[in-house]
């Protein structure tokens, strides 16, 4: 749980929506994602707990598989969650960002701080929650948590065939670069407005919001934070849940 106890400044609620309704393809054949299991309990009850965990957070809204709302409803019922915090599920739809739309037209009026958190990283630290909000409440629009890159980055044009080798185009400046992660936070009428106005696709919200011509800031990102999307990232995910359940010595 935080260790914020700090009080929300008058008339600042903090909402978050948790796109869940992707099937993870690149994952492997299965349940949807965010039902799969991560320590015997399913990615999203994690990313649920991960957001719950912030004080300043008192609703979530869980954005379902298209035809899974009835049974996710039933997870969040069957699991231990916060009493201080409300819960709302609502079907997704086809893309990210129409999952995301669509956990934003649930939002009850009185709340202008949103979150957005991906199912698919149940481990984000709280610390870094809460550093996210904070600046929102500092000001900025819009936040994103992010990471200097290990690996330096090749723009390159892509091949008509898979496999086949592709033209590197350009080297972008590696200490420019980040990574970013969810969840990103928003004044709440800055990224309604941004979802109604954008109509390209994007892979993130903020950059939503940068088509608006609006500052996006970043706070500093924790390792933890990382997408579950190949198997990989659920064996990494399975041994940091084991090494903090050893660490809270349960
Ligand atoms: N139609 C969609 C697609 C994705 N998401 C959510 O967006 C987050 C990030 O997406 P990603 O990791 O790409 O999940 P999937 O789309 O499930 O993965 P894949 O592309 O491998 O199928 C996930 O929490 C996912 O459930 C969603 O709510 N609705
Ligand atoms: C929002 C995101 O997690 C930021 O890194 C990412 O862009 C989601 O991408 P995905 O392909 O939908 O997983």
């Amino acid at each position: 749980m935080s260790d914020d106890s700090r009080p929300s400044p008058a008339g600042t609620r903090t909402a978050a929506v948790i796109p869940a309704a992707g099937r993870g393809v690149r994952l492997g054949p299965g349940a949807p994602k965010a039902l799969r299991a991560l320590g015997g309990t399913p990615m999203l009850i994690h990313a649920v707990r991960a957001m719950a965990a912030s004080r300043a957070v008192s609703l979530v809204v869980v954005v379902a598989p298209p035809d899974g709302a009835p049974e996710v409803k039933s997870l969040l019922d069957a699991h231990a969650l916060p009493e201080r915090t409300d819960f709302l599920v609502v079907p997704g739809g086809d893309s990210r960002q129409e999952s995301v739309k669509l956990g934003l037209d649930a939002l009850p009026p009185d709340y202008d701080i949103v979150l957005v958190h991906d199912a698919a990283r149940p481990l984000v630290p709280v610390d870094t929650v809460d550093a996210v909000i904070e600046a929102v409440r500092e000001g900025s629009p819009a936040v994103v948590p992010a990471l200097p890159l290990a690996d330096t980055v090749k723009e390159v044009e892509p091949a008509g065939e898979p496999g086949e080798p592709e033209p590197v185009v350009a080297t972008p400046e590696r200490a420019r670069l980040r990574a970013v992660q969810t969840p990103q936070g928003f004044d709440r009428a800055t990224l309604i407005h941004a979802h109604e106005t954008v109509t390209d696709d994007v892979t993130d919200d903020a950059s939503m919001i940068e088509q608006l011509g609006l500052q996006v800031v970043v706070v500093p990102g924790h390792e933890e934070a990382f997408k579950v999307t190949r198997p990989l990232d659920l064996v990494l995910a399975e041994a940091v849940l084991a090494r903090r359940r050893l660490n809270d010595g349960f």
